[in-house]
C-alpha cells in the first residue's frame, strides 16, 4: 500500500449563479432554489498537514475577516471526515484566500469543499461520491457544488446537483465591494420585500430553471446566456447596498452581455463577449471607482482538486 502524505493541498474555485430563482421557504428557514451554478477561475488553496495539535491560519484577500477557530468551514470539514476514522489525528490547516469573503461567490464553501477532499486524501479515507456529497451538504448549501465544479443545475436547497449540458468558455468580470453581505440577511430581506408586496415567503411557486438559459448553454451562445442571466436575490442585495445599482449600470453601459449580483452579493458579475471585451469592461469598472476591486475570470473550471500532495505553502 502506498504511504500516506504528510500534507495535501487542494484548490477550489469560486462560483457565480447564472440564474438563481428563490421559491418557498420551508419550516427550517431554508428556501427551495432552482439555480444554475458555474465555477470560475478565482481560487482558494487549502493545505492540511499532520501536526501535534489542531490549528488554522488564513492568508490573502480579506484574511482578517475569516474565523480561525472550529467555526471555520475548513475546520468543520476536517472534523467531519475524521469522525470514526482510525488514522485521523490533529492537523494544521492553512488557507490561501483569493475569493472574497461574504462576497456571494461561495468562498467559505470552497474552503469547506477543499478541506473535505484534502482530509480524505491525507488519511486515505477513500470517501465515495455519495458520502462526499453527504458531508458537503452537511456543511452548507453551496458546498456540494464547490466539490463538483463545472456548470450545474442546483435544486432543493441548491445542494441537489445535476451537471448542465454546456458548451464553450465564458469571460467574466467581477466587481467586488468593500463591505460584505450576510447570506441569511439577504434571504430575509427578500422575504421582507415579498411580504410588502403581499407575497408570502411560504407560498411562493416552486422554481424551475428557464429553458432559455439551458438552450443558450447547450449552444454555447454567450449572448443568449447573458440575456437569460437572472437573480431573485438581486433586489434584496440592492435594497441592503443601494450603490450596487451604479455598478450594474456601468457594466450595462460598457456592453456587458449580462450583469447581475452574484448569489447573495455584493459582488457584481458581468459576462463579456471576448477576452478583449473583458479587459475593456474591467478597465471601465476600475476607472469608475464603483468597486473596491475588479477581477477577470473564466468559467467553467473544475471543482475541488488535489494540486499537490506534500506541497509547502
Ligand atoms: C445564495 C447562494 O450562494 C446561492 O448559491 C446559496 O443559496 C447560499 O449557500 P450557503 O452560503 O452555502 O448557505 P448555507 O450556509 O447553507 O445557509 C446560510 C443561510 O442562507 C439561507 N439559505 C441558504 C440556502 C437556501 N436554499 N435557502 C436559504 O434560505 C438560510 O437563511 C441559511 O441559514
Ligand atoms: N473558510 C472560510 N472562509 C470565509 N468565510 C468563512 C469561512 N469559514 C466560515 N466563514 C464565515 O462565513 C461567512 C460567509 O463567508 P463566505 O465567504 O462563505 O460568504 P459568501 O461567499 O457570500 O457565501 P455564499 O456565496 O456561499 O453565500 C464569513 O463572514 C465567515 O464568518
Amino acid at each position: 500500500m502506498p504511504s500516506l502524505p504528510d500534507a495535501v493541498t487542494v484548490r477550489a474555485a469560486a462560483k457565480v449563479n447564472l440564474e438563481l430563482l428563490v421559491g418557498p421557504r420551508d419550516a427550517s428557514g431554508y428556501h427551495a432554489l432552482a439555480t444554475v451554478f458555474q465555477a470560475v477561475s478565482l481560487y482558494d488553496d487549502v493545505t492540511v498537514r499532520r501536526a501535534g495539535r489542531c490549528s488554522l491560519t488564513v492568508a490573502g484577500r480579506d484574511a482578517e475577516h475569516v474565523p480561525t477557530d472550529e467555526s471555520n468551514l475548513a475546520w468543520r470539514a476536517v472534523v467531519a471526515v475524521g469522525e470514526g476514522h482510525p488514522d485521523a489525528g490533529p492537523v494544521a490547516i492553512s488557507i490561501a484566500k483569493d475569493i472574497p469573503v461574504a462576497g456571494g461567490m461561495a468562498g467559505g464553501s470552497a474552503d469547506g469543499a477543499a478541506a473535505l477532499v484534502a482530509a480524505d486524501a491525507l488519511w486515505g479515507v477513500g470517501l465515495g461520491r455519495s458520502e462526499l456529497h453527504r458531508l458537503a451538504a452537511g456543511l452548507g448549501a453551496d458546498v456540494p457544488f464547490s466539490v463538483l465544479g463545472g456548470t450545474a443545475i442546483g435544486t432543493g436547497r441548491g445542494d441537489e446537483l445535476a451537471p448542465a449540458m454546456a458548451r464553450g468558455s465564458y469571460h467574466w468580470v467581477f466587481a467586488f465591494s468593500d463591505e460584505g453581505l450576510s447570506t441569511p440577511r439577504v434571504f430575509a430581506e427578500l422575504d421582507r420585500l415579498r411580504a410588502e408586496r403581499g407575497e408570502e415567503a411560504v407560498h411562493q411557486p416552486e422554481p424551475e430553471v428557464s429553458p432559455a438559459l439551458m438552450t443558450a448553454l447547450l449552444a454555447g451562445d454567450a449572448e443568449a446566456v447573458g440575456r437569460a442571466m437572472h437573480n431573485d436575490l438581486q433586489e434584496a442585495a440592492l435594497s441592503l447596498q443601494p450603490r450596487l445599482a451604479d455598478t450594474l449600470v456601468i457594466g450595462q453601459e460598457c456592453g456587458a452581455l449580462g450583469g447581475i449580483v452574484s448569489g447573495s452579493g455584493p459582488t457584481c458579475a458581468f459576462l463579456a463577449a471576448s477576452h478583449e471585451h473583458a479587459l475593456d469592461l474591467a478597465v471601465a469598472l476600475t476607472a469608475s471607482g464603483v468597486a473596491s476591486d475588479v477581477r477577470r475570470a473564466q468559467g467553467p473550471v473544475p471543482g475541488a482538486r488535489l494540486i499537490h500532495p506534500g506541497k509547502e505553502q
